[in-house]
């Protein structure tokens, strides 16, 4: 009981306590400078540096704590959010750009059916039962068959092979887990990601700011890296248009080389290749490319 007293004033911050999210949302809290000191088996622990208490809950239950106003702040998948059903009580802050998959319906290779349409009035097996409700209930109120959707809290993909099920519903990122069980994927109910999610009615305002605000620069710096090179002041307009920046490029000149600057700028890691083979086709010299691991922007 002395705990509880503990939590008063705080706000209370959701994560995932295992799973495929767990690592990653750590090490976002340790990249916001979020400090924390958690024992073996405790799930709160108080931070030290900020009036925050991390609830670590299964991924599954975080949306629905959130929804309900037990915490404030959360991070989980958009799957749990829809499967929840809180989108109206709560408020998606920040993709996280992490946790990349999709929610699908998958059958046996050789199976019986092979559509959405056939597996009408046939049994689904999924951790995701009112998502999958939603998506077969106007089909059988159309056909007039009842399709059954059982609840398995995890390994999904064995279903079919022990006779539980037609089809499942289940999470896919690279199809290693449906292939290996003999699956293929149908029909795709929603692309998902992991996110910062508040309760609408939070009184933390300000602190869930500042947490969004560190995240955000977290997330970006993941996203971004900076771009450093000389090159002749005549062709700075050339690759100022391959390197824009945010504002515009830092330009500096080179005081020992005439005519030349040296010019810095943030480039988005995904064309980061393209980015360098242009501006050494535009004279760019002595290219550098350096990561950094937090910013505000
Ligand atoms: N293979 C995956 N690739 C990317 N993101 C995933 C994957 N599987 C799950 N996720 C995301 O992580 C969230 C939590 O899934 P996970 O399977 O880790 O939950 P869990 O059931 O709490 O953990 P565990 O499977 O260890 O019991 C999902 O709701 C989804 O948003
Ligand atoms: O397409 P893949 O890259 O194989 O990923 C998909 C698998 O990942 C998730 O489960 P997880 O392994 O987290 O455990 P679970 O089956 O116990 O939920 C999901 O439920 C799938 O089984």
């Amino acid at each position: 009981m002395e705990f509880v007293k503990d939590l008063e004033d705080r706000l209370l911050f959701a994560v995932p306590k295992k799973g495929r999210i767990y690592e990653t949302c750590i090490e976002l809290l340790k990249g916001c400078d979020i400090h924390f000191n958690r024992s073996s088996r405790q799930d709160i622990a108080l931070c030290t540096n900020l009036p925050i208490a991390l609830i670590f809950l299964p991924a599954a239950d975080i949306a629905k704590y959130v929804g309900e106003g037990n915490v404030d702040l959360g991070i989980t998948g958009q799957d749990i959010v829809v499967e929840s059903e809180v989108q109206d009580k709560i408020r998606e802050i920040l993709e996280l750009n992490f946790g990349k998959c999709r929610l699908a319906i998958e059958v046996p290779v050789k199976g019986e059916h092979q559509t959405l349409e056939s597996l009408v009035g046939k049994r689904i097996v999924t951790s995701f039962v009112n998502t999958a409700t939603k998506l077969f209930a106007p089909l059988d109120a159309a056909t007039g068959k009842k399709t059954s959707i059982k609840h398995v809290s995890g390994s999904v993909e064995a279903a079919c092979a022990l006779g539980l099920a037609d089809g499942i519903v289940d999470l896919v990122e690279t199809g290693e887990s449906m292939r290996a069980a003999g699956l293929h994927d149908i029909y795709d109910l929603m692309e998902t990601q992991s996110v910062l999610i508040a309760n609408k009615k939070s009184k933390h305002t300000d602190l869930i700011d500042k947490i969004t605000s560190r995240v955000r620069g977290v997330i970006t710096a993941h996203q971004y890296v900076l771009c450093t090179y000389n090159v002749e002041r005549k062709n700075l307009l050339l690759t100022s248009k391959i390197t824009p920046g945010r504002l515009g490029p830092t330009v500096s000149a080179l005081d020992s080389h005439d005519g030349w600057v040296a010019v810095s700028s943030m480039i988005a890691i995904k064309e980061r290749g393209q980015i360098l083979d242009q501006l050494t086709e535009c004279g760019a010299t002595d290219i550098m490319v350096m990561a950094f691991t937090n910013c505000r922007v």
